[in-house]
């Protein structure tokens, strides 16, 4: 496995990655040096500079991940990656106090012209009266979006004696409430505050959310502060307004159009910038890169993730008890597919006792792999899994008891096939042992192991010593066996853990014996 870090990321998220995998550092590749190199990788890490488009997708056949050491993945085109099975991961909390941090330092230092004093004393002047600022206490300041760092920007604001008005549409009342916030409209905040601070995504929603119309309603003198995206903003209104002086003054550490080499805005004196630092501390970096790092290598080994954007992903606080239940899944999948036929037409997964508490679509989605990765060619992967179960078709639903008997957790698999519907269950003992507990009518313990086989047969003696016999004189040997059956002298099924594959013509010799139905070889990864 081979990575490529293209934008600069801590030494010791590079290391992280060396643990595991070859890594090349090429932090000053153009954009058509990328499409032509991206193509010997199996996943990229970037920070906001390289910019994931779909161009570069279509030329990185053997991409897997695409790694953000930092948060927004607006430079990455998620949606192509999503289309190719690409899965793309943040690290959405390691730089949240320092964008923070960062967000609450443009504030005071607009209210009190930091940065302009500083350079005018700098150049031998020394002018008090032209440096009056405003106190930020008792004013008002609106934070819209109130997610990570806004609710951190909050925290600090508050301890600054500042009134807070809050926008997020996704966030709860009571949230809001627990943190001395009032929730309100984006209308509000522009009519009342003294101070306004940016800390959502950029997204086709929030694309130029300030704008001259918004501009028109706020306060006069409004002082406005952006260290999420320059998009958000519309530059040439906030331009004119802060032109006009009905904003008295703009504190930007992002842009439209990055990197920043002739924007009017840097001309005005009543505009602070800084170059995208928000997320530029020692701390910040070391702990997206780590973060980043550990997360793409998870994902190159095929380890449940927990924070991919484009994947259903497992809480941190669950995943030590969802995680056993990942490889039972991909086994129940697999395993189906290999001993059923039938065009599948929808799967219907059961998810019974303690584990129908967490969130189960990982789960989901690992059974999905199992089943489709035995009949695709294509890499199967949880991206792209549902999609493909969707494109074929097929309808996935999920189900939930927290009730179940004889077990702790029973998952609980049917699924509808041109053919009739088909039932396979499975559980975990000693939290990962696993076993198939259930094939179709039958209650069995079946211990998956690598190589199987998994026949059908009428209850009578002497079956499965011929059987044995047979696979004997094969050379083929037999390392565990389970049978079900719900009645004497009726069919039965039987699970032969075998110590290597069995070629094509013993099972046909198998098959010639008296009273077997049908005879499926399984290899389980
Ligand atoms: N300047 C810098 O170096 C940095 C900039 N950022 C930017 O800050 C943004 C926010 O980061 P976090 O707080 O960590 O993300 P987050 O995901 O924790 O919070 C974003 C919040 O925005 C809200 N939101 C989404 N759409 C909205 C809308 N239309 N109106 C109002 N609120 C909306 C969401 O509900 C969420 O609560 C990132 O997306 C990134 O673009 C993040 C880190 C560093
Ligand atoms: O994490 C984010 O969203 C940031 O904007 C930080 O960007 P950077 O990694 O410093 O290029």
């Amino acid at each position: 496995m081979k990575v490529l870090v293209s934008d600069q990321i801590s030494d010791l998220g590079v290391a992280k990655l060396r643990e595991s995998v070859a890594v090349d550092v090429k932090t000053d590749l153009t954009p058509e040096e990328l499409e032509q190199v991206i193509g010997e990788y199996d996943a990229l890490v970037v920070r906001s500079s390289t910019k994931v488009t779909r161009k570069v997708l279509e030329n990185a056949g053997r991409l897997k991940v695409v790694g953000r050491a930092g948060v927004g993945v607006d430079n990455i085109d998620v949606e192509a990656a999503t289309e190719r099975g690409v899965i793309v991961i943040n690290a959405p909390e390691g730089n949240t106090i320092s964008a923070a941090e960062h967000a609450i330092a443009m504030m005071t230092s607009l209210a009190r012209n930091i940065p302009n004093a500083s350079a005018s004393m700098k150049a031998g002047e020394w002018k008090r009266s032209k440096f009056m600022g405003v106190e930020l206490y008792n004013k008002t300041l609106g934070v819209v979006g109130m997610g990570r760092i806004g609710s951190e920007v909050i925290k600090r604001a508050q301890a600054m004696g500042m009134d807070i008005l809050a926008y997020d549409p996704y966030i709860s009342a009571e949230r809001a409430e627990k943190m001395g916030v009032t929730l309100t409209s984006t209308e509000e905040i522009y009519r009342k505050a003294d101070f306004i601070t940016m800390h959502t995504p950029l997204t086709k929603a929030t694309k130029h959310m300030i704008s001259h119309d918004e501009l028109a309603i706020m306060k006069d003198g409004v002082r406005i502060i952006n260290c999420a995206r320059g998009g958000l903003i519309d530059e040439e209104a906030l331009y004119e307004a802060l032109k006009s002086g009905k904003v008295a003054g703009a504190a930007l550490d992002v842009f439209e159009e990055e990197p920043v080499t002739c924007n009017p805005l840097c001309e005005l004196s009543n505009v602070i910038v800084t170059p995208h630092l928000g997320a530029s501390t020692e701390e910040a970096q070391v702990n997206v890169a780590v973060q980043v790092a550990e997360q793409v290598v998870n994902a190159l080994q095929g380890e449940p993730l927990v924070s991919a954007v484009n994947v259903s992903v497992i809480p941190p606080e669950t995943l030590a008890d969802v995680k056993p239940f990942i490889p039972l899944m991909k086994k129940l999948g697999s395993f189906y597919t290999q001993v059923f036929n039938g065009q599948v037409e929808s799967v219907e997964i059961l998810y019974s006792g303690e584990i129908a508490n967490y969130p189960t679509t990982p789960l989901t989605n690992s059974f999905l792999i199992g089943l489709l990765s035995v009949i695709l060619q294509e890499t199967v992967n949880y991206v792209n899994a549902p999609v493909i179960a969707k494109q074929r078709g097929i309808k996935v639903r999920e189900v939930a008891s927290k009730t179940v008997e004889n077990f702790t957790n029973l998952i609980t698999v049917t699924i509808k096939t041109a053919e009739g519907t088909r039932t396979i269950a499975g559980t975990l003992f000693n939290k990962d042992d696993i076993r198939i507990v259930k094939i179709d009518k039958y209650n069995i313990e079946v211990v998956p192991s690598r190589y199987m086989l998994v026949t059908k047969y009428m209850d009578m003696p002497g079956v499965i010593g011929r059987f044995g016999i047979t696979l004997g004189e094969s050379n083929i040997n037999i390392a565990g066996m389970q049978v079900g059956r719900q009645s004497i002298g009726g069919e039965a099924v039987m699970a032969l853990q075998v110590d290597c594959p069995v070629p094509e013509d013993v099972i046909k010799k198998l098959e010639k014996l008296d009273a077997i139905v049908s005879i499926r070889f399984v290899k389980l990864d």
